[in-house]
């Protein structure tokens, strides 16, 4: 048991309570250590310090309460000198990266402070220097940083209603940046992105400043959103003309034209703040970042937040995992780079036809040579994460271990150009050639570095022999010294006559002869006691004290000089990294390519054409992710056909090339319902008199339960994943490129702005009107069902009606309001679809098939009777019912408009 120390006079003095705030407290009072330590906090005051103290990271202040209460460890406290106790609590040195994510991921940065001298040879104070600034969106390490997903860093620089948006993965290089001129557009890139930090300049003097996800400032404008971590930085390093000096020398480019933001100022000084943020927190290395690219949000198919929630991409909606959602079911890839390049193809998917056809052909001919494709995958799990593998080399902070991988990897490439040198597509075809530079250079890794390292870099064993004349002279020498050593005991042994003397070590006491107690009166009288144990007496003599100094000494010049060889090694590698970079992201594209083929072949996925008109036309679609989830056979396959040009939009076309074309295209028709129905309303809006052939907008009815979602979101995937360049599942498809992907499905609320269900529905559907053009794919399940039956009716008629007249996108419209199906009697490109069932007397079934036609009744009574509703109340509920149905006006005037 520990006895707790008398305390000394200051510490009799000092309050109970311990320090736990350095900020006001005069340094002079402490200690030299804590002194040290607070100088240190200062220059840091925005991040958690980590101090080096022997074998444990420590920390002290307000740092140790907010350590101790994150990582829910024990608050001590310590003398730190005239001040009295200070707060101090701690984690071993060695899971120090451990506990530094956990806080990362709670969104600290940290500063680590380590000794960079020997304690044992320190005269005085050990020193210590801050080796790394660690901050969530500029983590490095493997440990820190997810496989499958990328870390961004993301910089915003906004003026009124304009922005410029910079953002980088600092483990793979990847740097991009864009600008835009309406702020909602910035709100929506930041969502895709989902940036682990995003950088905020501010004129405010708080400069530094993490705000953690959730926490509010002033300083952050209102159109970002607030789930992310801010960090606020000066105005200055966001200057665009010093921004863009900065991004000139680092590329060591003339001018910025070539990497298209010339003219795009807020982009720069974006790219700018960033890039001195990264030079601020990577102290040491320098990280390999591959060149600016410029992009326009309007190259790529425009997918909301809400639509990609909706459409489940990446986690389901309900509990908000992996498993269940789109990439769920089709993430074959066997890389962690292709991994991360699924990921990013879904939230950016194509517009370009030519582009999407490139990657089908790679399917095709991976689906058709299945020999190929199944010798790529084996191949390319061999492969390690070359992209982040390189970018550690370039920053200099790869271990043995990372090279040993990368020297692995490197010596995969020949194998892979010549497994698709007969290959024919476009992303196989970048595979047959790649520099031999990296090849040699594999083999040169694989030559000096030994097969499994260890993790750190200072104790020796990293480099083959026979590299270094040097270095095999030094091993011999201190070998010899350890045969001494090994001579010296069977030599004691003999002359002590005693057979159990052993000759030990360890860090602390270093080399010593160990005897048992009961022989200790044996022992010679050159003997010099170090240590008495329980059992054990152990000793040294002058000459094994010698040795053991030669031996340190020679360990630890071995030591350095194999980390010389070592580093040497990885700068060259660093040198490569855009090389390696290059190869990695074809490998990535291919291994995302050879995942799709793989999908395609064992879930029965067809290609679809792909064309420049509005169609879309699927033969017996199916939902990805639902099919793999109930037994094979059980998914009913339904077709889709919608938005065939119409003629109306040739003319229209015609008109904006200069041709003639007059109003009296357009003719008010079927202006009333086609029943005699006069409850219903009649429509305000113009159409074309041409005949469409397929519709624009479908009125999808059906009984709760029968699959109107599922059909829905299976359409908006399919969509989606043909845009991606992947095969889909359906029998056949023939699909028209889409500008954007619009779904209003089951809106929950948004406690954290404050909305109710139905002015969150309100606002997605008032956005989707103002942005959806006739290229839209808009998928709209129940709206207006989360206020009044009439005013929702109202709302979901006028939406409809809206999207088929003014708009022309392509709409599904599911819905529960019957009465929707008389639309198709008013508007020309309108039709019903309802999703069959089959009405027993006792029960129904759910025959999930969507066929033409409005259904009439939506078997909600019978669907709560089957999630278990009691008895009574489904009865209450049918007599409620009958009553409705015979008194409301509408039902009312159906039943007049049936009986005509
Ligand atoms: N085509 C299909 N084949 C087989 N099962 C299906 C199909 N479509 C839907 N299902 C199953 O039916 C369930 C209910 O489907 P869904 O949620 O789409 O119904 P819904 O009509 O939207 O219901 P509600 O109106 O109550 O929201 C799904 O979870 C799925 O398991």
């Amino acid at each position: 048991m520990k006895v707790p120390s008398t305390p000394t006079a200051a510490e009799s003095q000092a309050p109970i309570q311990p320090c736990t705030d350095c900020r006001q407290i005069d340094k002079n009072k402490l200690s030299p250590m804590y002194k040290h330590y607070v100088e240190v906090k200062e220059k840091h005051p925005h991040s958690l310090l980590l101090y080096r103290c022997g074998d444990f990271f420590e920390t002290f202040f307000q740092d140790a309460v907010i350590v101790s209460r994150e990582l829910e460890l024990v608050l001590t406290s310590k003398h730190g000198g005239e001040i009295g106790r200070v707060a101090m609590t701690g984690v071993p040195h060695h899971a120090w990266e451990r506990y530094t994510t956990q806080l990362i991921e709670k969104g600290y940065a940290v500063v680590i402070c380590d000794q960079v001298e020997d304690a044992a040879v320190a005269q005085g104070l050990v020193k210590r220097e801050v080796t790394r600034i660690l901050t969530p969106g500029t983590l490095l390490q493997d440990g820190m940083l997810k496989a499958s997903r990328n870390n961004y860093l993301a910089a915003v620089a906004i003026a009124k209603n304009h922005w410029g948006l910079a953002y980088a993965d600092i483990s793979t290089g990847e740097f991009l940046a864009t600008q835009g001129s309406n702020l909602e557009q910035l709100t929506q890139e930041i969502l895709r992105l989902q940036p682990s930090e995003v950088l905020v300049p501010t004129k405010a003097p708080d400069v530094g400043t993490l705000f953690r996800p959730g926490e509010t400032s002033e300083h952050i404008p209102e159109c970002l959103p607030p789930s992310f971590c801010y960090c606020l930085r000066s105005q200055s390093s966001f200057n665009t003309s010093e921004a863009r000096q900065k991004l000139i020398q680092k590329f060591k480019v003339r001018s910025l034209e070539g990497f298209g933001c010339e003219d795009l100022p807020l982009a720069v000084s974006a790219a700018g703040g960033l890039l001195e943020y990264i030079e601020d927190t990577q102290k040491e290395s320098d990280v390999p970042l591959q060149q600016l690219r410029t992009y326009a949000i309007t190259d790529y198919l425009i997918l909301d937040h809400q639509t990609r929630r909706n459409l489940e991409i990446t986690q389901t909606v309900r509990d908000g995992t992996f498993i269940g959602s789109l990439l769920w079911a089709l993430d074959k890839t066997t890389t962690a780079m292709g991994s991360r390049a699924l990921k990013r193809w879904f939230l950016q998917p194509l517009l370009d036809i030519k582009g999407i056809r490139a990657r089908q052909d790679t399917i095709q001919e991976l689906v058709e040579n299945s020999s190929l494709r199944h010798d790529l995958r084996q191949l390319l799990r061999q492969i390690y994460d070359l992209e982040r593998l390189s970018g550690r080399a370039g920053s200099g902070t790869a271990n043995a271990r990372d090279l040993v991988a990368l020297a692995e990897s490197m010596l995969r490439l020949p194998e892979l150009a010549r497994l698709v040198t007969e290959t024919r597509s476009p992303y196989l075809r970048t595979l047959q050639k790649f520099p031999s530079e990296l090849e040699q250079l594999g083999h040169k890794l694989r030559a000096q570095l030994v097969e499994s390292p260890p993790i750190h870099l200072t104790e020796g064993n990293l480099i083959r022999p026979g590299i270094s004349s040097q270095l095999d002279e030094r091993r011999r020498l201190l070998e010899e010294d350890l045969q001494w050593v090994a001579n010296f005991e069977i030599d004691e042994k003999a002359r002590t006559g005693i057979p159990t003397l052993k000759v030990g070590h360890n860090d602390t006491f270093g080399y010593y002869i160990s005897i048992s107690r009961a022989k200790a009166d044996q022992v010679p009288a050159n003997y010099i006691r170090k240590q008495t144990l329980k059992n054990e007496e152990r000793y040294y003599t002058p000459e094994l004290k010698e040795r053991e100094a030669r031996i340190l000494t020679a360990e630890k010049d071995l030591y350095q000089l194999e980390y010389d060889i070592f580093t040497e090694l990885r700068t060259e590698v660093g040198e490569q990294a855009d090389a390696i970079r290059n190869v990695s992201r074809a490998i990535a594209a291919a291994d995302v390519l050879c995942g799709f083929a793989e999908v395609a072949v064992y879930q029965g996925y067809c290609r679809p054409e792909i064309v420049s008109g509005r169609e879309i036309h699927i033969i017996d679609g199916r939902h990805p992710v639902v099919e793999k989830s109930i037994p094979a056979g059980f998914f009913v396959p339904n077709s889709t056909e919608i938005g065939s040009r119409e003629q109306g939009a040739e003319s229209r076309d015609k008109r904006a090339e200069g041709a003639e074309g007059t109003e009296g295209e357009r003719a008010t028709v079927n202006r009333q319902p086609s029943t005699v129905n006069q409850q219903l309303p009649t429509t305000n809006y113009q159409l074309p008199t041409t005949n469409y052939q397929l519709p624009d907008l479908i009125i999808l009815t059906g009984p709760n339960a029968s699959g109107k979602s599922c059909y829905l979101r299976q359409v908006g995937l399919i969509q989606l994943m043909a845009q991606v360049g992947s095969f889909v599942p359906a029998k056949s498809a023939k699909l028209g490129v889409c500008d954007r992907i619009f779904t209003r499905v089951g809106a929950v609320d948004d406690l954290a702005t404050g909305q109710s269900t139905f002015m969150v529905e309100m606002n997605e559907t008032a956005n989707i009107l103002n942005h959806a053009s006739p290229r839209s794919l808009v998928l709209l399940d129940e709206i207006g069902r989360g206020t009044a039956t009439f005013d929702g009716l109202s709302i979901a008629w006028a939406v409809a009606e809206y999207l088929a007249t003014e708009i022309r996108a392509r709409t599904i419209f599911a819905t529960h309001y019957h009465e929707l199906n008389e639309l198709a009697s008013i508007l020309s490109n309108v039709a019903n679809y309802q999703v069959t069932v089959k009405e027993l007397p006792d029960r129904i079934i759910f025959l999930h098939q969507v066929q033409p036609g409005g259904a009439d009744k939506s078997y909600g009574i019978e669907a709560g009777r089957l999630a278990g509703l009691p008895p009574v109340v489904i009865q209450r509920a049918k007599q409620v019912m009958t009553q409705i149905e015979q008194h409301s006006k509408i039902a009312i005037g159906l039943r007049k408009s049936t009986q005509s």
